[in-house]
């Protein structure tokens, strides 16, 4: 579980992030809501030590990780797929996951078959460069990096993002089946409220680097609070 208390970034002198608590439980999945440039993304990369900047407590499964620089983080189990995934192209679907073994550090990594098991399109094409992928198969690809060194917290930015509207919900269903299956705790920037819908149980919401708001999931279906929050 990840606990977050009064969290300050910033890239220069001016915070994007000021003063966000928050707390995610094992298996929950939080999604992050809010217009664009509020800090969403600056809060995935603060929380993994990628900024130069920061204030605060970070807690991850009971220990403190704020001092710890980014690889350290990932190794306590905390693993960011950052948005446009960030797929080795030109690397086969078994050679980008054998990238996210060994991000793993001491934490013994999944075996292939394991890793694979959660991801049927991805088993048939093992061999296939990670570039010849669709959308949606990257984004398997790009969570199946992750998960094979068994986090215990995923910080997801846009995995919506390059996926044919069709299969997003593939790509929502998925994300909840790993969190209720491996206990993996999940945060979620995302702007696709069907996503958020299909994944989440809870939702924060940033505005100006701040939390504005936490409630259920489901006041995502209340045009008027999507309208407040997110100007649609
Ligand atoms: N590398 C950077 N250096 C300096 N400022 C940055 C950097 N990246 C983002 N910012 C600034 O920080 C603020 C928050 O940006 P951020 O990308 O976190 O927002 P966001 O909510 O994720 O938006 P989006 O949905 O558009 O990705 C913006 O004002 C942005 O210009």
């Amino acid at each position: 579980m990840l606990n977050v208390t009064d969290l300050t970034a910033s890239y220069g002198p001016v915070p994007v992030i000021r003063g966000v608590t928050f707390s995610i439980a094992k298996g929950e999945v939080v999604a992050l809501i809010g217009r664009n440039g509020v800090g969403k993304t600056t809060l995935l990369r603060s929380l993994m030590a990628m900024l130069p900047v920061r204030r605060g407590q970070i807690e991850l499964d009971g220990e403190a990780v704020d001092t710890l620089r980014t690889h350290q983080i990932a190794r306590r189990g905390m693993m960011l797929v950052p948005q446009g995934r960030g797929i080795l192209s030109r690397l086969t679907v078994g050679e980008n996951i054998a990238a996210g073994m060994r991000a793993a550090g001491d934490r013994q990594p999944l075996p292939l078959a394991e890793a694979l098991a959660p991801f049927p399109a991805l088993r048939e094409r093992i061999n296939n460069p990670g570039g010849a992928l669709s959308g949606g198969q990257q984004q398997q690809l790009a969570l199946a990096r992750a998960m094979v060194s068994r986090p215990s917290m995923l910080l997801l930015d846009e995995p919506s993002e390059g996926v044919q509207p069709n299969i997003v919900h593939e790509i929502g269903e998925l994300i909840g089946r790993l969190a209720r299956e491996t206990g993996v705790s999940v945060l979620l920037v995302e702007q696709n409220i069907e996503l958020a819908l299909q994944a989440a149980h809870r939702c924060l919401v940033m505005e100006k680097g701040q939390i504005v708001h936490q409630g259920p999931v489901d006041e995502l279906r209340d045009d008027a609070v999507l309208k407040r929050y997110l100007a649609l």
